[in-house]
């Protein structure tokens, strides 16, 4: 089984001009591309398999995806069938069958293989951590959890008007490599994802053969629907490591905003760590897009925050939460969290001089209408129980580059945003 690699020794701790230290990623970024004359690399091995392995699924997604209308139908159907709206203890098909009959993988051989599928194509962008730690290190090693709109490939190529990004750096066979490199160049311990349309055939056979358990909860109308030659629903997943956490319960919640169902939804797990025996519960969610949506939004976040309430008992259980909230700090829905007796902060503040300010920008992209460049993307953590000891800084404008994201550098129009967290205090009985 895949071992979550050691992280960086404090050894490395470097300090920059903020005051910060930053820690060099470890040493994942693309070679520079080979000369013309060089020899082809080795087909992909793996990433092949992983199509094939998720037969099953992807027949689904294929003959979901000729049914024209009828696909929202279906897979709203599937949706309802996963839908709960409380906690519910059913493990048992949020797990595909598949998962327990496929080789482990390598992680260096798939990074291997996806850096030959992009051979072509410029340098990945550094970034480095940020060390937070205000005390001594904890015991145990940090959960270190990553947030991303990874970008449905139908919105890419179909609805999303990115008007600067080629066409060609949209391909799925590449970009899904980039998707790749950037989630094993930072190994999160728990992967939170928006805009997720190849869950079956993708993600879930090689994410479960690095040693992710994985829960997918399709929108149910999507819009990848109604784009031509889609790959099915899109939606939020989220992953945890096997070999760190037990999954103690599980709720796939259709969010409501002033009780009408919507069409967005969130995934909540309570996990328990198994160093330490401490649980606590991560959620995803992708809020209403748009303009205008804004009291919308705000209903969808009352929503969450008191389904969380209930799963957590009270904040009584530490929570994290991540997503795109499609939700300026302003906004009515970033105060309700802010503000929740949750008792929630929100981790990439801790990257501001102040330690009270968001990033300028987690979503930069030109599209019909012009340059969007917003803050939209948090990962909202329980004060009181948890610390942010290191969190990934962004892109520069400099790296991002004038035709903004996704590129052929990029694969998403949203940053991935990463956090080390641990636990605040000792529990009575001396655990950590
Ligand atoms: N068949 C049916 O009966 C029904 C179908 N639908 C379908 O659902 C869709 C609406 O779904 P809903 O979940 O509310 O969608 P949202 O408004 O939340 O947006 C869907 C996606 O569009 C992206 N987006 C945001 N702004 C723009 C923009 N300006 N241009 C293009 N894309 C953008 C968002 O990305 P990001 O979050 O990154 O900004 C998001 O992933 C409709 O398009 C319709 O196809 C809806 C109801 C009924
Ligand atoms: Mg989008």
């Amino acid at each position: 089984m895949y071992q979550s690699p050691r992280r960086l020794c404090s050894a490395l701790l470097q300090r920059d001009a903020s005051g910060l230290r930053r820690l060099p990623t470890p040493g994942l970024r693309r070679q520079s591309p080979p000369p013309a004359a060089a020899p082809r690399p080795a087909s992909p091995r793996l990433l092949a398999a992983a199509s094939a392995a998720s037969g099953a699924a992807r027949s689904c997604s294929r003959t979901v995806s000729s049914m024209g209308n009828g696909t929202t139908r279906l897979y709203s159907a599937l949706a309802k069938t996963l839908n709960s709206s409380a906690a519910s203890p059913h493990p048992e098909y949020l797990v595909s069958p598949d998962a327990e009959h496929l080789e482990p993988i390598d992680p260096k051989e798939l990074l291997e293989e996806c850096r030959a599928v992009l051979h072509t194509r410029p340098p990945r962008f550094q970034r480095d951590f940020v060390d937070l730690r205000t005390d001594c290190p904890s015991s145990h090693p940090p959960i270190r959890v990553m947030q991303w709109n990874i970008l449905a490939q139908a919105l890419g190529e179909g609805k999303d008007n990115f008007v600067q990004c080629p066409v060609e750096a949209l391909k799925w066979e590449e970009r899904k490599c980039l998707i790749l490199e950037e989630i094993l160049a930072y190994q999160p311990d728990i992967l939170c994802l928006q805009e997720v349309d190849h869950y079956f055939d993708t993600f879930q056979p090689l994410l479960s053969r690095l040693g992710y358990q994985g829960t997918f909860f399709p929108k149910p109308w999507s819009p990848c629907l109604d784009v031509e030659h889609n790959n099915g629903p899109d939606g939020c997943a989220l992953f945890f490591l096997q070999n760190r956490f037990k999954l103690v319960n599980s709720a796939n919640i259709r969010l409501t905003a002033m009780t009408l169902k919507t069409n967005q939804v969130a995934i909540a797990q309570t996990l328990e760590c198994k160093e330490s025996s401490r649980q606590f519960c991560i959620a995803v969610t992708h809020l209403k897009a748009r303009p205008g949506w804004e009291r919308f939004r705000s209903a969808q976040g009352c929503d969450l925050l008191q389904n969380l309430q209930n799963i957590t008992h009270g904040a009584k259980v530490p929570l994290i939460v991540c997503g795109d909230f499609n939700a300026e700090p302003t906004e009515e829905v970033y105060k309700h969290f802010a503000s929740s007796s949750l008792n929630l902060s929100s981790a990439y503040k801790l990257l501001s001089a102040d330690g009270q300010s968001e990033p300028p920008y987690t979503t930069w992209k030109i599209r019909t209408s012009g340059e969007c460049r917003h803050t939209l993307d948090y990962i909202w953590y329980s004060k009181h129980a948890l610390r942010v000891t290191s969190a990934l800084d962004l892109l520069t404008e400099e790296q991002i580059g004038p035709n903004r994201l996704p590129s052929f550098n990029y694969p998403s129009d949203h940053l991935s945003l990463v956090c080390d967290f641990s636990f605040s205090e000792e529990e009575p009985d001396g655990r950590l």
